[in-house]
C-alpha cells in the first residue's frame, strides 16, 4: 500500500502549550483510522497537521502530494446561500469553472441524498443535513484522503447513522479516512484502526480488534473504562 503520511516526531506547539509531542506515525493509502482519547489530548491538532492547517514546530511531517485532501469540521461553515452555491463553491475554490462546478455540485449532492434540497439557504439546514452538504462539497472534490474532526459530534442517532454510511461509502471507494471520535462505537464501526492520545502523545496505535481486546497501556484502559461506563 501506498503511504500517503509518515510523520517522524512531530510536535507541534501553541505558544507554550506542546499540542502534539514526538508523535511518530505512517499512515497508508486506504486505511481508516480513528484517533481518540480525552478532550485536548491533541485529535484535532493531529488532524490539522495533516491537512497542513498547523506547521511542525519539531520533527517532520511528509504528506503524498498527489493525494488530494479534504477536511470536514464538527460544525461546517455554510456561507448564505443555496445549498448548490455552497457546494459549486469549493469546487470553484479549487479552480473548476462555475458552470461545471454547479453542475458537479448538483452529483455530489445527489450522491449524498440532498438533490431536493440544492435550491435552500443552506445556512436553515439542520445540523445534520449540513454535515451531509459538508460530505457532498468535500466528496465533489474527488479526495484521496478525507479528515473528519468529530463530523457527528452534535448529530442525532439518525443524522449519526446517515453521516457514518456515507464516511463508510467513501472509504469502499478506496478512500483514506482519517477521523476523531469520542463515539467508540462509530469507532468500532467504521475504523481498521485506532491511535489512542494523551496529553499531546501518541499512547496506542492498534487495529480495532486489538485495541478493543486488549491490554492496553493504563491511560488508555482507564480511558476506555470511562467512555464505555
Ligand atoms: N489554536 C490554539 N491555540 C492555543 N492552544 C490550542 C489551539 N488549538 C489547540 N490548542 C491546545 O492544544 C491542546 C490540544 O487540543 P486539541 O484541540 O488538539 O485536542 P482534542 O483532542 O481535539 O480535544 P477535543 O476532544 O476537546 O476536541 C489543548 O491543550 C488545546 O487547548
Amino acid at each position: 500500500m501506498s503511504l500517503i503520511f509518515n510523520l517522524q516526531s512531530l510536535g507541534v506547539q501553541f505558544g507554550r502549550i506542546r499540542a502534539l509531542k514526538a508523535c511518530t506515525l505512517r499512515i497508508a493509502a486506504g486505511e481508516r483510522v480513528a484517533l481518540v482519547g480525552s478532550n485536548g489530548s491533541g485529535k484535532s491538532t493531529l488532524l490539522r497537521a495533516l491537512h497542513g492547517l498547523v506547521p511542525p514546530a519539531a520533527g517532520s511531517l511528509w504528506a503524498d502530494a498527489q493525494a488530494r485532501q479534504a477536511m470536514l469540521f464538527q460544525r461546517p461553515y455554510m456561507l448564505r446561500a443555496s445549498v448548490l452555491h455552497n457546494v459549486a463553491l469549493g469546487l470553484w475554490l479549487n479552480g473548476a469553472p462555475w458552470q461545471p462546478a454547479r453542475e458537479q455540485a448538483r452529483q455530489a449532492l445527489e450522491r449524498v441524498g440532498l438533490a431536493e434540497l440544492a435550491g435552500r439557504n443552506a445556512r436553515v439546514l439542520s445540523g445534520g443535513q449540513q454535515q451531509r452538504v459538508a460530505l457532498a462539497r468535500a466528496w465533489a472534490l474527488r479526495p484521496q484522503v478525507l479528515l473528519l474532526d468529530e463530523p457527528t459530534a452534535s448529530l442525532d442517532p439518525t443524522a449519526k447513522r446517515e453521516v457514518e454510511r456515507l464516511m463508510a461509502e467513501f472509504a469502499d471507494t478506496g478512500m483514506t479516512l482519517v477521523f476523531s471520535s469520542h463515539n467508540l462505537g462509530q469507532v468500532k464501526r467504521l475504523a481498521s484502526r485506532v491511535i489512542y492520545l494523551e496529553q499531546g502523545q501518541l499512547i496506542a496505535d492498534l487495529p480495532t480488534p486489538a485495541f478493543f481486546k486488549g491490554p492496553l497501556p493504563a491511560a488508555a484502559e482507564n480511558f476506555l473504562k470511562g467512555e464505555l461506563a
